[in-house]
């Protein structure tokens, strides 16, 4: 088995989730089929609901943002009058939350309403979040040797929760220390790690970050993060060059912690 050793320096393990916890196929097979097929009927039902109006807004506020982008679907401004056609406004939100899943855009504003959605599928029972196998029993060994394991995800925290909280493993939200979104900048942006160690109270080079994207890999490594890029199953395919520059391991058993850790 091929290890990577872990630098001595790092206490915290900061995990992306799609392609590195958790497969692509289960995101895009069982979780974004999910949104597509519901979210009118969802919107329909809670649409005079405080939470679905904030999601609307701010779906509304990117569409604004997205205007110049080639293929952007608008969301119209309520008059506030209160004669608004509901049908007509909940079509201009599915159009676009449609357009932006084409795309497989990460903004805020999609994850939060996607967020919500899947709260009642994973809550009912419909839906189990599937993670590789090796994952349970390596973050379990890397808390046990006194490491703190945190999620990044462009998913949302109360989507990582779900996630985390009903998973095919049982509940396994209490290996968590703590959660990420873009709400605190988007992965390709070097700046968010510095705030997320700020956040977490270490330095940059105490975390070391998994993930499948090398654009985040970078993206970290200029903040002088740790990383290592995971290849799992189903993941988009690296470079050359990416695959001579970064460390890359197949499962996080292939991780060696410090033995001081
Ligand atoms: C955690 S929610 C489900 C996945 C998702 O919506 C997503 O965008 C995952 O992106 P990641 O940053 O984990 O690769
Ligand atoms: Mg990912």
């Amino acid at each position: 088995m091929v290890v990577l050793s872990v630098p001595a320096e790092v206490t915290v393990i900061l995990l992306d989730i799609e392609g590195t916890t958790t497969p692509i196929a289960f995101v895009k097979d069982i979780l974004f089929p999910y949104v597509k097929e519901n979210v009118k009927e969802y919107l329909q039902t809670h649409w005079e609901e405080e939470e679905c109006q904030q999601d609307v807004n701010l779906l509304r506020k990117q569409a604004e943002e997205d205007s110049h982008l080639d293929g952007a679907v608008p969301i119209p401004a309520a008059s506030g009058s209160g004669v608004d056609d509901p049908r007509w406004m909940i079509q201009a939100v599915v159009d676009n939350v449609y357009w932006q899943m084409s795309l497989d855009r990460k903004t805020t504003a999609l994850k939060q309403l996607q967020g919500h959605m899947w709260r009642a599928a994973f809550k009912a029972g419909h839906m189990k979040a599937e993670f590789f196998e090796d994952v349970v029993p390596a973050v379990r060994k890397w808390r046990e040797a006194g490491m703190k394991v945190y999620v990044y995800s462009s998913g949302s925290v109360e989507a990582q929760k779900l996630l985390f909280g009903h998973s095919t493993e049982g509940d396994i939200l209490e290996l968590v220390d703590g959660h990420f979104d873009t709400k605190i900048g988007h992965k390709v942006e070097s700046e968010s790690y510095r705030k997320i160690a700020s956040s977490i109270g270490c330095s940059t080079n105490n975390i070391l970050f998994l993930t499948d994207v090398s654009r985040e890999a970078g993206a970290a490594e200029e903040a002088d993060v740790h990383v290592a890029v995971v290849v799992r199953p189903g993941n988009a395919g690296l470079t050359d060059d990416e695959k001579t520059h970064f460390s890359l391991i197949t499962s996080f058993s292939e991780l060696c912690l410090p033995s001081s850790a």
